[in-house]
């Protein structure tokens, strides 16, 4: 369970986001909605431990996020965080087993081809082990990025705008993917959006223009 209390926090002098108590259950799945600048992308840094808010709590299971020292955090989000960036920051010269086993390197996790292959196949990704990122189509990579965020089997699967630049099959089967991916790993499934085209996939939904 994921449990938001008191959050507060703001660039500089202006306030970006405000939540005083959340809640997300186990097998849970959140949609963060918003217009651009709303705030989004700061909420699931926030949640992912990358970005430290200036007042509250975030809490995974028993796990106080905030209260863990700097190499604390990274390896606690290695081993418990999935995440899937806006852009896919892989590097396209190398393979994609090499890019998912550099992943692993740098999660602190062990490097493992069977899970990296055990991953693929789940993605219809099997066949394009050995191949150059470069040579992938734009929804290959995106897939890449969504194995890459479930190697290390996360408690949390966060996903910043995941259907931005698709149309709508691939924007409906990433949505599909991305929950049966969380539902396999018992994993709570966030991610932001501004989409109105995926809104219903998601019960649980807040909406940072309400705040
Ligand atoms: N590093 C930063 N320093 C100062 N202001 C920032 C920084 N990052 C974001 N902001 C501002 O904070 C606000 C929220 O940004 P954020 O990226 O979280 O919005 P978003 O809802 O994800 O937007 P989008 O849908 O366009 O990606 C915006 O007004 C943005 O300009």
């Amino acid at each position: 369970m994921i449990t938001i209390e008191n959050l507060n926090f703001g660039y500089s002098e202006k306030r970006i986001l405000s939540i005083s108590h959340m809640e997300i259950k186990e097998k849970q799945h959140l949609m963060i909605l918003g217009k651009s600048g709303s705030g989004k992308t700061t909420l699931l840094h926030i949640l992912g431990g990358l970005l430290k808010p200036a007042q509250g709590k975030v809490l995974i299971d028993d796990t106080d996020l905030y209260q863990l020292s700097g190499s604390a955090m990274d390896k606690y989000r290695g081993q418990n965080i999935g995440l899937v960036f806006q852009k896919a920051h892989l590097i396209s010269a190398l393979t994609v087993k090499d890019n998912l086993l550099l992943a692993q390197y740098f999660s602190g996790i062990p490097q493992d081809k069977g899970r990296i292959k055990e991953v693929l196949d789940t993605l219809n990704l099997g066949e394009k082990l050995n191949s150059k990122v470069r040579q992938l189509s734009q929804g290959e990579q995106q897939r890449v990025t969504i194995a890459r965020a479930l190697l290390n089997k996360p408690r949390v699967l966060l996903a910043d705008e995941p259907t931005a630049s698709l149309d709508d099959d691939n924007a409906n089967s990433v949505i599909q993917l991305l929950k049966e991916q969380a539902e396999n790993n018992n994993a709570s499934l966030i991610i932001a959006t501004h989409d109105q085209r995926v809104k219903d996939a998601f019960d649980l939904q807040l909406n940072l223009n309400e705040q």
